[in-house]
C-alpha cells in the first residue's frame, strides 16, 4: 500500500494528498506533519516502510469538507485520492485514483466557497518586450477573461482581478520572479511547467472551448501572451477538476481604457468592499448588497469594482431600475427569495459534481424563473434581455421532477435519491426491501405454527443477517431443517433454506438498488449537459435581475436620485451625501447627515479644501468620488440631483497606512502614491488629495504640497479635491484661475467647537486643532500648554513674516562660468602647436588642476 501511496504522491508534489482508507483520509510523512500543524490533528506512527516508521495523520471522511476549507484558507492545495476498485477484487491494495485536486483558485464545493465572492484562478505569462499575458477564470462562473499589460502595471492588474491563486511558468526571468515574489505575500502562487504556457496551443484550446474556428468574434485573436497564459490556465483547471470544463463558453477581453480605473489605493480608501481595518462592513458594498441570491451579490460586486467608461451600459441599467422602482421590484424580490445559486449548480453539473439536493434546488429555481419572466413580459431594454434569458431550457425541469425525489438524500451513495415511478427495475428492487417486514412476519407465524414454539422469533441484524431465534427450553421442538447459526446464553439462532434464499434476495436487492440509483443519476447528469449553456445564461439573467431590484430597493429606501450623464466634462452634485457615513450616523446617533453641493467643470477644476480636523473634509471628498462611481456603475446616487461628465479614473491619496510588509515608510508610501497619481491622471480623472505632505517636516511638506497642486492644476488638469491643513495653500487659487477655496464650516461656542459639516466658499479662518484635541479628551494641562505655545508661535510668525511666493515657477538652473582650466583648454589649438609648445601646455594645464 505504501508503494501505491508513494506512486500517487510522486504525481502531486507540493500538494497534500488525502489518501482514502476506509472511513478516513490519511496523510503521510511531510504531508501528515504539515496537516497536523495546520489542522491541529494528531500525528501517529504506525508500522514500518523502508525501515522507518510511517508517520501519518487522518481526518474522518464525513467531515472532510471542514478540514479542506481550513487548508485552502491557509493557501494549501489538496489532491483527493479515492478508492475506485472493488475491495478484494485483486491481490494487494484496492485500486485508488486522484479524482480531483482542490486548490484555492479552483474551488467548486458549495461548502467551501463564500456566497458573495468568486474564487478566481489567474495565469500569468511573461512575454517578450516587457509584456505580460493574463488569463483568468472563475470555475464556478464559467467565464474566461484575457488581457495583456505592461510588466510595470502587473501589480495593479492583479489587484483588480483579485485572484485566489496565481499560476506562472517555471521559466521566468529573475526580474519577473521578483515581481511574483511580491505577489506571493497576499496570494498563493503555483508554479507550472514552462511548456504549458504555449501561445499556439492556448489559441487552439480557446477555440475548442468556445466551439469556434477563430477568436476574432471576441476580439481575442491578437493576444499571443494571453493565449499562452490561457493554455496553462485551462490545463491546470482541467487537471484539478479531473475533466474538461464544458461549461466554460464565455470569453471576454479586458483592454486598458474600457473601465474606469480604480487603483488599489482608491478601492481601499473609498472602503468599497473592505473597511480600512479589513472588515467586511460597513462598506459601500455592504450597504448596497441587499441581493436575494449569492449570484446577485457577486455580480453587484463586479459592477461596483469594474465600472465601464462607456456610459451606455450604465444608462441601460438606470433605465431598468427606473422601470422597476415604480412597483415591480417588490414582487420580483419576493420571487427571487430563496432561489438557489443556479450559477454554481450549473458549473457543478458540467463538472459532474452536483449533489441531488442542489438539483432539487435547481428545479425550484427554474419554476421561479418562469414566474419572474412572466412579470417582465413586454418590458423594454435590459429587462427584455433578462426576460429572454430567463426562459428555462425545455424539458429540464420536467426531467428533474420525474427523476428525483422531492427530498432526496444528501449523497447519491446513500440511496433514496431517485423518485418512485421513474424506473421499473429500481421500483422492483425497492419493493423487495419494502416487502421484507411483511414476509418476515408471515414466516414467523408460519414457523410458530409448524414447530409449536410460541415465542419463536424471526429477526435480522447487520452482522449475522436473518435468523430464527429459539429459547433454550424449546430447543427440543426445533424442526429438522433448521441449521444452527449462532449460540447465545439462553437461546440458539437458526437459519432455514427458505430464510437463506430470502436473505440472499433481500441483501442483493439493496446493493443492486443502490447501484441502479447511481447509474440513473449518471444518466440524469448526461441528460443535463446539453442544458448547460442555457442554464448559464439563465443564471446570469437571475443575477442581473437580482442586482437591479436590489439597486431599485436601495434607491427608494435611502432616497437616492437618478444621475444624468452629460457630454461635457464636469461633476455637478446638488445636496450630495456620503452613503455609508449617513447610514452609520442614522444607526448610531440618529443624527442627520449634512448634504453638500459640488460644482466642478472646465473652469473650476480644483477645490482647495480647508477647515478643522473632524470637520468633514475627508467625508466630503469621498462622497464626491462615491457618487461618481455609483453613477458610473448604473446605480442611483445619494444626492438630490446629479450630472456627471465622462470619467476615466478615480485616484485617491488619503490617510497614511504604513505598508510595513513592503518595507515602505509612511512618507515614502505617500510620495509613491502621489507620484503614481501625477503620472496616471488625465483631464478626465477625479483626484482626491487628502493632506498631502503631512508625513514630513512642515516646510518640506508644504513645498511638496504646493508643487503637487500646481502640477495637477497646470499639467494634469484633473478634477481635483485638495484637502489641506497648510493655510499657505489657500493662496493657491489667487494665482491659479481654475482653483477655488472652500472650507468646512465650524463655529465656536465658548471654548468648544461646533462642526457644521457644511462646505462653504472661501478659505477657513483658523484650524481649531487644539479644540479638537480637547474634545478627544487630552489632559487639561496639555491643552493649556498648547494654547500658550500656539499664541507664542503665531506672534513669532507675524513678526518674522516675509512674503514667500510658494507658487512662483522655479528659476531655470544658472549656467556656470567656465573655470580657468576649462578656459585655457578651450583656447588651445592642437594643430597649431609644436611638440615643445604642446609639452609646455600640458605642464600649464596640470598646474591649473584644482
Ligand atoms: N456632512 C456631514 N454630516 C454629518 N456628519 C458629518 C459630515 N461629514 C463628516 N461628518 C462626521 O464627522 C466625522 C469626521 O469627518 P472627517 O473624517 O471627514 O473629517 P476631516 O475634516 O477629514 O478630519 P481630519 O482633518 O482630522 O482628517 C465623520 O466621521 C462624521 O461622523
Amino acid at each position: 500500500m505504501m508503494a501505491q501511496y508513494l506512486g500517487v504522491k510522486k504525481e502531486y508534489p507540493g500538494t497534500l494528498v488525502f489518501y482514502r482508507m476506509g472511513d478516513f483520509y490519511e496523510l503521510f510523512y511531510e504531508d501528515a506533519e504539515k496537516a497536523a500543524r495546520l489542522l491541529d490533528i494528531t500525528l501517529t506512527r504506525r508500522g514500518m516502510s523502508a525501515g522507518e516508521p510511517v508517520v501519518m495523520a487522518g481526518v474522518p471522511f464525513h467531515s472532510m469538507e471542514n478540514y479542506l476549507a481550513r487548508l485552502i484558507k491557509c493557501g494549501e492545495s489538496v489532491a483527493i485520492c479515492e478508492q475506485v476498485g472493488e475491495v478484494g477484487a485483486s491481490k494487494g491494495p484496492v485500486e485508488r485514483k486522484v479524482l480531483r485536486v482542490v486548490t484555492p483558485g479552483t474551488l467548486t464545493d458549495t461548502e467551501l466557497l463564500n456566497d458573495k465572492a468568486e474564487a478566481v484562478l489567474l495565469a500569468l505569462h511573461q512575454g517578450p518586450k516587457h509584456r505580460v499575458g493574463l488569463a483568468w477564470l472563475s470555475v464556478t462562473q464559467g467565464a474566461l477573461q484575457l488581457a495583456e499589460c505592461d510588466a510595470d502595471d502587473l501589480a495593479d492588474w492583479v489587484a483588480r482581478v483579485a485572484p485566489s491563486e496565481i499560476l506562472h511558468s517555471a521559466d521566468v526571468s529573475p526580474g519577473f520572479a521578483q515581481r511574483l515574489q511580491a505577489l506571493r505575500a497576499s496570494v498563493p502562487v503555483t508554479e507550472r511547467p514552462g511548456f504549458q504556457f504555449d501561445s499556439g496551443l492556448g489559441q487552439r484550446k480557446l477555440q475548442e472551448q468556445l466551439h469556434a474556428a477563430s477568436l476574432s468574434a471576441w476580439g481575442a485573436d491578437d493576444l499571443p501572451c494571453a493565449h499562452a497564459a490561457a493554455s496553462a490556465l485551462l490545463a491546470y483547471a482541467e487537471h484539478t477538476q479531473g475533466r474538461a470544463l464544458s461549461h466554460v463558453q464565455q470569453l471576454q477581453v479586458v483592454r486598458d481604457g474600457e473601465r474606469i480605473e480604480l487603483p488599489p489605493a482608491t478601492r481601499r480608501n473609498l472602503e468599497l468592499v473592505q473597511t480600512l481595518r479589513g472588515e467586511d462592513s460597513p462598506t459601500v458594498f455592504s450597504l448596497l448588497d441587499t441581493c436575494m441570491t449569492g449570484m446577485g451579490s457577486r455580480l453587484l460586486k463586479s459592477w461596483l469594482l469594474e465600472p465601464l467608461r462607456d456610459r451606455r451600459v450604465a444608462q441601460q441599467r438606470l433605465d431598468a431600475i427606473t422601470g422597476l422602482r415604480e412597483q415591480l421590484w417588490q414582487k420580483l424580490r419576493g420571487d427571487l427569495k430563496g432561489v438557489s445559486d443556479v450559477e454554481r449548480i450549473t458549473a457543478r453539473i458540467a463538472l459532474r459534481q452536483v449533489r441531488p439536493r442542489e438539483l432539487v434546488g435547481l428545479r425550484w429555481a427554474l419554476a421561479q424563473s418562469e414566474q419572474l419572466a412572466r412579470s417582465l413580459q413586454g418590458l423594454p431594454g435590459l429587462l427584455s434581455e433578462v426576460f429572454a434569458d430567463l426562459q428555462p431550457p425545455s424539458g429540464c425541469a420536467q426531467r428533474l421532477a420525474a427523476t428525483l425525489r422531492e427530498d432526496p438524500a444528501a449523497l447519491v451513495r446513500d440511496g433514496g435519491v431517485i423518485a418512485t415511478g421513474h424506473d421499473g427495475d429500481l421500483d422492483e428492487l425497492r419493493a423487495i426491501q419494502d416487502n421484507c417486514d411483511g414476509f418476515l412476519l408471515e414466516l414467523e407465524t408460519r414457523e410458530r405454527a409448524r414447530s409449536g414454539i410460541a415465542n419463536l422469533r424471526v429477526q435480522y441484524n447487520k452482522v449475522h443477517g436473518f435468523y430464527i431465534e429459539v429459547s433454550q427450553g424449546q430447543l427440543d421442538k426445533v424442526p429438522d431443517d433448521y441449521r444452527r447459526r449462532q449460540t447465545l446464553k439462553n437461546a440458539e439462532r437458526f437459519i432455514t433454506p427458505e430464510l437463506k434464499a430470502f436473505e440472499d434476495k433481500a441483501l442483493s436487492a439493496q446493493e443492486r438498488a443502490l447501484a441502479r440509483e447511481k447509474w440513473l443519476y449518471e444518466q440524469l447528469l448526461d441528460a443535463l449537459q446539453e442544458h448547460v449553456p442555457c442554464l448559464t445564461r439563465l443564471a446570469r439573467a437571475l443575477a442581473t435581475l437580482d442586482v437591479l431590484c436590489a439597486l431599485a430597493e436601495r434607491s427608494l429606501t435611502l432616497n437616492w436620485c437618478r444621475p444624468q450623464f452629460m457630454k461635457e466634462p464636469g461633476i455637478e452634485i446638488t445636496q450630495g451625501r456620503h452613503p455609508v457615513v449617513e447610514a452609520r450616523l442614522a444607526e448610531t446617533t440618529g443624527g442627520a447627515f449634512i448634504p453638500n453641493d459640488t460644482r466642478l467643470g472646465p473652469k473650476q477644476r480644483m477645490q482647495v479644501i480647508t477647515g478643522p480636523n473632524m470637520g468633514g473634509k475627508s467625508t466630503y471628498m469621498r462622497q464626491v468620488a462615491l457618487i461618481c462611481l455609483l453613477g458610473a456603475m448604473g446605480s442611483y446616487v445619494p444626492a438630490q440631483a446629479c450630472r456627471l461628465g465622462p470619467l476615466d479614473a478615480i485616484h485617491t491619496r488619503i490617510g497614511a497606512a504604513d505598508d510595513l510588509a513592503n518595507a515602505q515608510s509612511t512618507f515614502m508610501l505617500e510620495m509613491t502614491e502621489a507620484a503614481q497619481i501625477l503620472h496616471g491622471a488625465t483631464a478626465q480623472s477625479l483626484v482626491l488629495m487628502d493632506e498631502i505632505g503631512r508625513g514630513t517636516s512642515t516646510f518640506d511638506g508644504l513645498a511638496l504640497a504646493s508643487g503637487i497642486a500646481a502640477h495637477l492644476h497646470d499639467k494634469t488638469q484633473a478634477f481635483t479635491l485638495f484637502a489641506t491643513h497648510y493655510f499657505e495653500l489657500t493662496e493657491f487659487p489667487a494665482k491659479h484661475h481654475c482653483a477655488v477655496n472652500v472650507h468646512v464650516g465650524a463655529t465656536e461656542s465658548g471654548a468648544d467647537i461646533v462642526f457644521l459639516h457644511e462646505i462653504q466658499p472661501g478659505p477657513a479662518s483658523r484650524s481649531y486643532g487644539i479644540q479638537v484635541a480637547k474634545l478627544a479628551g487630552m489632559p487639561t494641562g496639555v491643552v493649556n500648554h498648547a494654547r500658550h505655545a500656539l499664541a507664542a508661535l503665531e506672534k513669532h510668525q507675524e513678526q518674522s513674516r516675509e512674503q514667500v511666493d510658494l507658487f512662483a515657477p522655479p528659476p531655470a538652473a544658472e549656467a556656470a562660468a567656465p573655470t580657468q582650466l576649462e578656459a585655457t583648454l578651450a583656447a588651445l589649438d592642437p594643430d597649431a602647436l609644436t611638440p615643445r609648445d604642446a609639452l609646455d601646455a600640458l605642464y600649464t594645464l596640470k598646474k591649473l588642476l584644482p
